[in-house]
């Protein structure tokens, strides 16, 4: 049922203060619509008076009860003391009213909130593997669309709760009234409903469809951003602006079947509650009953429609929805997708050594996938320069998603200092870690914001000596706003190989225990990698190297090697046995 949903989403965005107010937007509902009730139950004696009815000769409930209040009066008085009491009730009911609105906006406002930064928080925590297989474009979709929908859906709720508060007391109204016509009336809402429920229930394939074409819109959009230079060069502009078209063309169908089937609730809706009007008509007509008590009780039943009319529209909203609604539900449900990393056990840096004991690993996506890592064994010596070298696909980036606990070995061990590397908290492991590496982006910021992202605490001077250990100040120093400038998207305003040294200045700075650099260095120029080359020298003994590059130069520092081949450990020695080798000769197969 799309409903719930909706409830538990309810139930998970708000905090416990906005719940807390939740029976004041109920109050406030059944407030109003008691004042709305009590000002039409009026009508009924200044009728009776204007009409010159006098008493309520054979009238029940409430209308009698109205008749009495102010029996004492002439009928001037009367007539102007009800009309008082009756303009005094709408305008209380509309200060209620608008309080009510304001109580939910502000639950609304705060509700949606949670709801982004609920996302935002599962985005944030979620174990990377969730990202190596789902696509960008979905969950950018749910982002940027369906927890807007999914906030209008909460939006509904809050409508409907006033509405169901306002239709109860109107209902009441309308026992005190004449209980059979209420019956009467009961009867064809039900039918009403029934026929309200079973078109709306063809809402959610369509709903669905609309949520699935904009993940797949989002994606081309997301493409279009990145892949311009892409685009151009190869000449694909007509083809993208038609896949671009197509998928935007996807959603306007999916939107408007949904659209056509959700707009005919409405007219349909309207249609069968005149019919249940006109019914009552007919019905007050052949029960005899007396003008001023159908009067009120239509006037009643005609005050209630709308608040009716709403819960039902609320309810096809919620099926029209329940694509977005099942989406968001889906990125915020922890079951099924990966945990973060876990683990308890202190770390406060490296003594001997990290070693890989039998690590096999393979990127599981849908269908299984071939081992990636084949009971890799080997040893990272503290204190040491590791050079972690392959062809292509041998495996080296995943050894470091490894190292960084990005994913988890299938097999084998992983020990730091003879303690299993998946007890370690990882927020401490982490702690003493940096990573440069070809994939990991600049935030659009300034230079500065980007060289301090990994320690904000880290002063201007600070910065500026990590950017000389990365040969990135003398450039940076160069520009107009030197270490003021603004990097833009992914860092778009720099060449490659002054990205790279900002990113190196980044690890640099948080004088890791650990340094990990995957082809870090390899857009930089020969002259600035011989002096980054002697920058990481100066680490020795000290810190713990691991370099990953396929030119000799970038890994002539390093005291060990490691030579993969496909997913396996061919060797491990140190380098200065290997130093004369060319890299050619290296990944040679033995
Ligand atoms: N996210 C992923 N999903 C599935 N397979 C992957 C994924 N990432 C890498 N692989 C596969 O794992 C293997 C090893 O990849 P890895 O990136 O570790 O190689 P590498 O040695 O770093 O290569 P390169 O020198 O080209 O960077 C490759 O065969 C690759 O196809």
């Amino acid at each position: 049922m799309t409903g719930f949903p909706t409830l538990s989403m309810l139930h998970q965005a708000l905090g416990r203060r906005q719940i807390a107010l939740l029976p004041g937007v109920v109050a406030l509902g059944l407030a109003s619509a008691a004042l709305e009730g009590f000002g039409i139950g009026l009508i009924i004696p200044l009728l009776g008076i204007i009409m010159g009815h006098g008493e309520a000769n054979g009238m029940a409930g409430l209308s009698a009860l109205l008749q009495k209040v102010d029996a004492g009066l002439g009928e001037r008085e009367r007539v102007v003391a009800i009309s008082a009491a009756i303009l005094g009730s709408i305008l209380l009911k509309n200060l209620l009213a608008y309080a009510n609105s304001v109580l939910t906006a502000h639950i609304y406002g705060k509700a949606s909130q949670a709801i982004r930064a609920a996302l935002a928080g599962q985005l944030l925590g979620v174990g990377y593997p969730f990202f190596l297989k789902e696509s960008p474009g979905r969950l950018l979709n749910i982002i940027s669309n369906e927890s807007w929908r999914a906030s209008d859906a909460i939006q509904g709720m809050l409508g409907a709760i006033v509405s169901a508060s306002a239709a109860i007391i109107l209902l009441a109204f309308l026992l005190l009234l004449s209980w059979q016509m209420t019956l009467l009336v009961m009867l064809g809402l039900a039918l009403v409903q029934a026929a309200h429920m079973a078109l709306s229930a063809h809402l959610r394939a369509p709903s669905r469809g609309v949520a699935a074409r904009n993940s797949a819109l989002a994606s081309r959009m997301l493409h279009l951003v990145h892949a311009g230079r892409l685009i151009r060069i190869f000449g694909q502009e007509q083809r993208e602006k038609a896949a671009f078209e197509k998928a935007s063309d996807g959603v306007r169908r999916a939107a408007f079947l949904l659209s056509n089937r959700q707009g005919a609730l409405a007219p349909l809706t309207e249609v069968l509650h005149a019919m249940l009007f006109l019914a009552v008509v007919i019905g007050a007509w052949l029960a005899g009953l007396s003008f001023p008590l159908v009067a009120a009780f239509l006037i009643l039943l005609y005050r209630l429609q709308p608040h009716v009319r709403a819960l039902q529209m609320t309810w096809s909203q919620l099926q029209g929805l329940s694509g977005s609604l099942e989406e968001v539900t889906w990125l915020l449900d922890p079951t099924g997708k990966p945990a973060p990393p876990q683990g308890s056990r202190p770390f406060a840096g490296l003594n001997e050594k990290i070693a890989f004991e039998g690590v096999s690993f393979s990127y599981a996506n849908e269908e299984q996938r071939a081992a990636v890592l084949h009971a890799a064994s080997f040893d990272i010596v503290s204190g040491r320069s590791t050079a972690l070298i392959g062809r292509s696909g041998a495996g080296k980036t995943t050894i470091v998603n490894l190292l960084c606990r990005f994913v988890e070995p299938d097999g084998g061990r992983i020990l730091v200092d003879g303690a299993p590397l998946g007890d370690i908290d990882p927020v401490a492991w982490r702690a003493h870690i940096a990573l440069a590496s070809q994939e990991l982006e600049l935030v659009d910021g300034t230079i500065l914001d980007n060289i301090t992202y990994g320690k904000d605490t880290a002063s201007a001077e600070e910065a500026r000596q990590a950017a000389e250990l990365a040969e990135a100040h003398e450039f940076i120093e160069r520009l107009p706003q030197a270490y003021e400038t603004v990097v833009g998207y992914r860092g778009v305003n720099l060449s490659a190989g002054q990205r790279q040294r900002i990113a190196l200045a980044r690890a640099l700075l948080r004088d890791p225990d650990i340094l990990i650099l995957d082809e870090a260095t390899n857009a930089v120029d020969g002259l600035s990698e011989a002096a980054i080359v002697e920058t990481l020298k100066s680490r020795a003994g000290r810190r713990t190297t691991i370099v990953i590059s396929h030119h000799h130069s970038t890994i002539s520092f390093c005291d060990d090697l490691v030579i993969l081949e496909h997913g396996r450990v061919k060797k491990q020695a140190p380098f200065a046995e290997l130093a004369a080798r060319s890299m050619d000769e290296l990944y040679q197969p033995e």
